[in-house]
């Protein structure tokens, strides 16, 4: 059974020209298909530009203005492309997109971990601090900020940032996470306790992983699906 599965997906950008021959769309992605199996970890590569990020971000519907997905993208069952809007505000707390570069909220560090799960589930206070508190355990985070939990997240290196944006994902407690570059941002003892703390989530979740290093996606993966340029587009 697939948690994610890619069929004939393009990504285009509308054009103001119509032209015969592409319909007045440029293309940006694809068409690419493959799926990710329940429980696997699979890593999606290919040079910059080819549309990683863009793809990452068309699974869970979150496309930018001015670009259209085509095709097909079932995600935990839900037909993304042919969704309304608030199944897909629910299917991105059980798929979680974790961007690139680890967005902080002006808020304290514990109150950047809750973000997203105050907004989904309806518990007491204590109960989802604890899934925050667990969720930073769970990314080797929380020795390093047990004593400064309110102190803004701000404060937190980069490699810091990125096992928090990670921790916020996990608090949620998702079937899939969607990781876009997670330790290209990172020096190299950062980007180690990264990798570290993905390889201690295999088996346990569902992970899509991007990266432009080949080698690191092979030590974290069980296999991986090459992303190709657009044979039309002049990107
Ligand atoms: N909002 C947008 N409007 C128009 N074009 C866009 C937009 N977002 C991305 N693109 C284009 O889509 C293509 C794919 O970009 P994307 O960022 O997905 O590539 P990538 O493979 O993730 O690259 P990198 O490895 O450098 O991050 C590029 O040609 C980019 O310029």
């Amino acid at each position: 059974m697939n948690a994610i599965a890619i069929r004939d997906l393009t990504v285009s950008k509308r054009s103001p020209k119509r032209t015969k021959d592409n319909k007045g769309r440029h293309p940006l992605v694809g068409p690419a298909s493959f799926a990710v199996p329940h429980g696997e970890v699979i890593g999606l590569y290919g040079p910059s530009g080819v549309g990683k990020s863009t793809m990452l971000r068309a699974l869970v519907g979150l496309l930018p203005d001015g670009l259209d997905a085509e095709g097909v993208i079932r995600v935990l069952g839900v037909d993304v492309l042919r969704q309304r809007p608030s199944a897909l505000a629910e299917l991105r707390t059980r798929a979680v997109l974790v961007p690139q570069i680890a967005v902080m909220f002006p808020d304290g560090i514990i109150g950047n971990t809750l973000f997203g799960l105050r907004h989904v589930v309806r518990a007491p206070a204590n109960q989802l601090r604890k899934r925050a508190e667990e969720a930073l355990a769970e990314v080797g985070l929380w020795d390093e900020v047990r004593d400064r939990l309110n102190a803004p997240a701000a404060e937190l290196s980069v490699g810091q940032r990125q096992r928090l944006a990670l921790a916020r994902a996990l608090a949620l407690d998702p079937e899939v996470i969607l990781l876009d570059e997670p330790t290209s941002a990172l020096d190299e003892a950062s980007a180690a306790e990264v990798e570290e703390t993905l390889q201690s989530l295999r088996g346990h979740r569902t992970l899509l992983v991007v990266s432009h290093d080949i080698e690191q996606l092979k030590r974290l993966c069980d296999s991986l699906v090459p992303l190709h340029r657009p044979t039309s587009t002049s990107n």
